[in-house]
């Protein structure tokens, strides 16, 4: 039995999951933290409103907050067109170790890239060291408690631009007060709510999609 509930997840992936088929990967995690054990994957029900951002936002450059075990990286980079890019950024290294394995074992890994460390150093470095100009997507979901500095910080390095799309998980559940307040409010988002659930739970969540209007 593997230690960590992680690495447990990754293993009934690997023995169930389809190799190099990302939606079998996405379908046995799901699977597993429904019947098994809870983690905090978005899960299946705010997945597919992500789904649907993704499809609607058609993005070229992806940043993902929070990788966690890779599901919503598996989730989205399912979706990018050729060419297309997701960089996500995770903080814990017991967590990018399985993610890495997860998006291999998925077959996405050309289209990912894993930035280990937290984003707050990470986001600053994105054009100088990763080549980043700007970020057509940005999904949200590391700490509520980081989103509204990230978003600024996102801001002040001028990596959104008029049209880029960030969405944010969990913002009722755990909740995310300030960076509703913040994107609501500061005048340079179009904001819309997704009401939802907390994945594999009956307890309310939601998303929350920000358009960027410009600075
Ligand atoms: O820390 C988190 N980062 C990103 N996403 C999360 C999440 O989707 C959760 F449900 C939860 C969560 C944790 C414990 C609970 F009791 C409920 C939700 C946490 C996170
Ligand atoms: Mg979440």
């Amino acid at each position: 039995m593997a230690q960590r509930l992680e690495e447990r997840i990754l293993e009934y992936v690997k023995q169930h999951a389809a190799e190099g088929d990302p939606q079998s990967v996405v379908d046995h995690i799901d699977k597993y933290c429904s019947q098994n054990e809870w983690a905090m994957h978005v899960g299946d029900e705010k997945g597919l409103i992500l789904d649907q951002v993704v499809k609607e936002t058609n993005p070229t450059i992806v940043l993902e907050l929070g990788t966690y075990c890779g599901y919503s990286a598996t989730r989205i980079a399912r979706l990018l067109k050729p060419g297309s890019r997701l960089l996500t950024v995770e903080m814990n290294p017991e967590n990018a170790a399985v993610a890495k394995q997860m998006i291999q074992f998925a077959g996405v890994q050309d289209k990912v890239e894993i930035l280990e460390g937290s984003t707050e150093v990470i986001i600053p470095s994105l054009k100088t060291k990763y080549g980043v100009d700007r970020v057509d997507f940005v999904f949200i979901d590391h700490f509520s408690e980081r989103y509204t500095a990230d978003t600024k910080l996102l801001e002040e390095c001028q990596l959104i631009k008029k049209g880029s799309v960030l969405l944010a998980d969990n913002v009722v559940f755990p909740g995310a007060p300030d960076f509703l307040e913040y994107v609501r409010t500061c005048g340079r988002y179009d904001c819309t709510y997704y009401p939802s659930h907390l994945e594999y739970s009956d307890k309310l969540d939601a998303l929350e999609k920000a358009v960027f209007k410009g600075p």
